[in-house]
């Protein structure tokens, strides 16, 4: 488990985090979503010991991660300007990280290379940026170590390498102790991979939910009710989040288990009644717009 207990880092006069406390689970894709300068870099930089907080700490597994080499063999960090050596091609870079990672799955990353068809022996500044990516994936993965922090890593993917990747880390999950922490501007690049969102909102934890959860706890409905005063009954019995008319269509998005809610508009006895899916993005705007906070560019 990683554990960020009121942690805070200033860069002059910038708070980059402020008193963020956040908790990672074993065994969950985990995404750090927050706008560009919400400091989920910062976070990720302290979470791997590169950057000390000015307050608070942060623990991985129990042990206190920066200048502690027992903590940070725990974790394999991408960063998001990762830097490769001239002329280094994959198996170079493998070369050189498996002194650092005894445990490396040689035989996984050949395994992987072809899978992602990608050319072992090509320099990597021929390759494009998303393989590069990918190629940082795979040496994460193979590295073997029970955490894997990626900054940006997955913005830009193309959808088949996504869903190749989120396939990847499913498996990894499933057989051996595993979990990827995903750090990204943008939700839309999470919604598929993620099974817990964390949201950075200048410098501080906004939320931190698990993502069935949250789609367990809202729910979307569209009805047609005889008149305006069973509407305004219907919104005052639920916890509504958002309302909106169409003509003599009303379309509610509110908190409470599907059952709670298809009661209540039942009990209205409606024209027409339909429950609506959510996206995570619409769950994410409910669930801030209540906090009275502006998170739309995040998507
Ligand atoms: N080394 C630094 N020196 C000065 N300011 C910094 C430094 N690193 C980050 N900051 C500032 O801290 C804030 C948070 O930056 P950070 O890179 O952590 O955000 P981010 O959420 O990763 O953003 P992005 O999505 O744009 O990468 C920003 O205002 C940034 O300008």
């Amino acid at each position: 488990m990683i554990e960020v207990r009121e942690c805070s880092k200033a860069f002059g006069q910038t708070k980059a985090v402020n008193q963020a406390t956040l908790d990672i689970g074993d065994r969950e894709v985990f995404g750090l979503v927050g706008s560009n300068g919400a400091g989920k870099s910062t976070l990720l930089r302290m979470m791997a010991g590169i950057i000390r907080p000015d307050q608070g700490e942060i623990l991985i597994d129990d042990l206190p991660v920066y200048e502690n080499e027992e903590a940070k063999k725990l974790f394999f960090y991408i960063s998001d300007d990762s830097y490769f050596p001239p002329n280094y091609t994959a198996v170079d870079m493998v070369r050189f990280y498996r002194n650092f990672y005894p445990e490396f799955r040689i035989k996984l990353f050949h395994e992987l290379m072809d899978q992602f068809h990608l050319e072992k022996k090509q320099r990597i500044s021929s390759f494009s940026k998303g393989m590069k990516k990918q190629l940082l994936v795979i040496i994460g993965v193979c590295a073997g170590t029970k955490y894997l922090l990626c900054d940006e890593t997955f913005d830009g993917l193309d959808p088949v390498m996504r869903q190749a990747v989120k396939s990847l880390f499913a498996s990894e999950i499933m057989n051996r102790e595993f979990t990827p922490v995903i750090a990204s501007h943008n939700l839309r690049e999470l919604e598929d991979i993620c099974d817990h969102v964390g949201l950075l909102h200048k410098g501080g934890i906004l939320l931190s939910k698990d993502l069935e959860d949250m789609k367990f706890h809202i729910h979307k409905i569209q009805c047609v009710l005889g008149g305006r005063q069973q509407e305004k009954e219907l919104e005052k019995e639920l916890q509504v989040l958002k309302v909106q008319h169409q003509g003599s269509l009303l379309m509610i998005t509110a908190r409470g288990t599907r059952s709670e809610i298809v009661e209540k508009v039942q009990a209205k006895n409606p024209l027409f009644m339909e429950v609506l899916p959510l996206t995570l993005e619409e769950i994410f705007i409910s669930e801030t717009e209540v906090a009275g906070y502006e998170i739309k560019n995040l998507f």
